[in-house]
């Protein structure tokens, strides 16, 4: 069977685009590093989605498949803080859960989709939830999303629909096209800032301050150039666990303290 996969993606100059996504020539720089997922049912467009968010090109005629699983990288800024989306596209097809569920684990944002021109996507979300429930982590960002808008003739998902399961699960949700680009960046703009917060909110404790402060040496450390042995990338996740964990306590805050603004380092991915 044709498919698209990690090591099969669409290649570039004879080579795969997992690995030119490696490639030294196009590192670039990054503040905080977010591993994303697309989930939904196959054909609903999440590799569409993410071409024409990485490319802005729409990838029209035969649909092919995904196999297994593949990534790209994106580098956003958010107010300044350059965020790095480490997205992986997921096979939708049912043979392929098996892959898939074991990156679910890591994922800190999860963009899940349906089609609003197909009935049985919109129906298959509950059960996408219930998967996401039993193998993503309790505090995973999820983002519901109904593609294909522009194909408004065959549309059989009302927005209201898709507002009102979004509503029930309290996650976010928005109408999009992977085809006009319609929300396409709006969507992974949202993850991005929804990771930020936590930078830019205030602190109050000396506590939490002190904490943020280490998490801050800890980052120019890991930029800086002398960390061997761990790739840098698990090192930036780790913070950003770091980080998250004390989410709750700067959200709590009340007066500013300080602002970890304008850090920065040479990514190795
Ligand atoms: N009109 C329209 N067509 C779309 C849109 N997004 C995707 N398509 C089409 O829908 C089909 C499936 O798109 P894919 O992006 O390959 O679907 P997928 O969800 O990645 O499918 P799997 O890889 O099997 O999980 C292709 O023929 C696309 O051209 C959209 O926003 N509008």
């Amino acid at each position: 069977m044709s498919g698209r996969a990690g090591s099969a993606a669409p290649a570039q100059n004879g080579c795969p685009a997992a690995a030119q996504e490696r490639s030294p020539s196009l590192r670039q720089s990054y503040d905080l590093a977010c591993k994303v997922m697309l989930l939904g049912d196959s054909g609903v467009g999440k590799t569409c989605f993410l071409l024409q968010f990485k490319d802005g090109a729409f990838l029209s005629g035969t649909f092919i498949a995904t196999v297994g699983i593949d990534f790209r990288n994106k580098v956003m800024a958010v107010d300044g803080v350059k965020v790095k989306l480490q997205i992986w596209d997921t096979a939708g097809q049912e043979r392929f859960r098996s892959v898939t569920h074991a990156y679910y684990r890591d994922a800190q944002a999860l963009l899940l989709f349906y089609d609003i021109t197909s009935k049985m996507s919109f129906d298959n979300i509950r059960a996408w939830l219930t998967e996401i429930h039993e193998y993503a982590q309790k505090d995973v960002v999820i983002m519901l999303l109904g593609n294909k808008a522009d194909v408004s003739s065959e549309r059989v998902i009302r927005m209201e629909d898709g507002e009102s399961l979004a509503r029930e699960y309290g996650v976010p949700f928005m109408e999009t096209s992977a085809k006009t680009g319609m929300n396409v960046e709006l969507a992974f703009l949202a993850i991005a800032k929804s990771f930020c917060p936590c930078i830019f909110n205030c602190v109050h404790t000396a506590e939490v301050a002190a904490v943020l402060r280490s998490v801050q040496q800890m980052m120019m450390f890991t930029y800086d150039g002398k960390e061997r042995g761990r790739p840098r990338t698990n090192k930036n996740l780790d913070l950003i666990c770091i980080l998250n964990s004390f989410k709750k306590n700067v959200r709590e805050a009340e007066k500013p303290l300080f602002k970890l603004r304008g850090i920065s380092g040479q990514a190795s991915e």
